[in-house]
């Protein structure tokens, strides 16, 4: 069959859902073009079906696939700005990188020189897990392309900052305590958003601070909202590269049932997009979303949240590529009253910053 696509600016769009029915043919990712369709991309979005690391359910090496799935009924065009990114900039679906499911440190160390190759000419990624093990490798290329450690947005009902988990290193509880302890991350600028649920224990909390991490907890953004949510966070950050790893774990159940490691209380998918939305004009060095695994999913519920995570991120990253970041437009200009959308094209100044 014919692919007809939407063509705008040089740039290869999706399939024409107007045209070719959504739910028709092959998925990749918003019906883009596989990178192979294309001559160059700003924006890559690639797969990682891996979930080796996990310490509870299994099923995230199905993620991937199951957001591209939820992903066809994506409309291109994102009215909260304004944009349609697939104009303003070339974004295309990579596929999946080829990881073994037996060696962790093998697939680890295929993560990286994949992101590496894919990242080559300039292209961004946001990477669809797989478990949370992934965002290591991903953070070692982010920090290696941008030429320094990266500040990171970690959205997460977890720390992530255990050590070991029978006595493995490398697990989807761990990545960024190896993060840490490898100095790919800056410091200064690491928070974890959505954090909830049990520890193990007090210690938990004061290595991860210890280790540089802020905390904005589940119910501090229900307490403080998302607009003063998004100005202590962008405080934090300034204009350091950043990468944003989302656990879709930061969802509550009710939000993302199809998870491994579930955790009541988490905030909604409307807190967690329009936080995403915050960052625009952010200097986004990569992102990606994790632990969608569909087999305890419920109404492709997780899938459609995954899906628009990624779309929103997608919009960051194809609005810098095009350089339109930071104007008010779309349903900013048309707000009644100041939100997190005023807030974050206003930017972030006389705001307080946090320990
Ligand atoms: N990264 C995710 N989703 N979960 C980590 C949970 C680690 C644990 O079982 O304590
Ligand atoms: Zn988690
Ligand atoms: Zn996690």
């Amino acid at each position: 069959m014919e692919e007809l696509r939407i063509e705008a600016n040089g740039n290869l769009g999706p399939i024409d859902s107007s045209r070719i029915p959504r739910y028709a043919g092959a998925a990749a990712f918003a019906r883009l073009p596989r990178l192979d369709q294309v001559a160059r991309a700003d924006v890559a979005v690639v797969g990682v079906p891996f979930d080796a690391g996990v310490s509870y359910r299994p099923g995230a090496r199905f993620g991937a696939n199951h957001v591209r799935e939820a992903s066809r009924l994506l409309r291109p065009y994102n009215p909260a700005w304004d944009l349609s990114p697939f104009e303003q900039a070339q974004v295309a679906d990579a596929g999946d990188m080829a990881v073994n499911p037996f060696n962790i440190n093998e697939a680890i160390e295929t993560i990286e020189a994949n992101a590496l190759e894919l990242t080559g000419a300039g292209t961004k990624l946001v990477t669809l897990g797989g478990d949370h093990t992934i965002a290591l490798p991903l953070l070692r290329a982010a920090a290696a392309r941008a030429g320094q450690p990266v500040a990171m947005l970690h959205f997460d009902a977890h720390l992530d900052t255990w050590d070991t988990y029978f006595g493995a290193e490398y697990t989807h509880g761990t990545p960024f305590r190896r993060a840490v302890e490898e100095g790919i991350l800056d410091t200064e600028a690491i928070c974890h958003v959505g954090t909830r649920g049990p520890l193990y224990g007090k210690k938990d909390l004061d290595d991860d601070h210890r280790f540089g991490f802020g905390i904005v907890t589940s119910a501090d953004v229900y307490y403080q909202g998302v607009a003063e949510t998004v100005a202590k966070l962008r405080d934090r950050i300034g204009d350091r590269p950043l990468y944003v790893s989302i656990d879709i774990d930061v969802l509550d159940p009710a939000h993302a049932p199809g998870t491994g490691t579930p955790e009541a209380g988490g905030i909604t998918s409307r807190e967690l997009i329009e936080i995403i939305r915050g960052l625009r004009g952010m200097n986004l060095a990569g992102a990606d979303v994790v632990e969608v695994a569909p087999a305890y999913d419920h109404a492709e519920l997780t899938g459609v949240a995954g899906s628009h995570a990624a779309f929103e991120l997608v919009t960051l990253l194809a609005d810098n590529a095009a350089g339109t970041g930071g104007q008010a437009s779309g349903y900013a200009r048309q707000a009644l009253r100041g939100g997190p959308k005023a807030a974050a094209v206003a930017g972030p100044e006389g705001q307080e910053s946090f320990e």
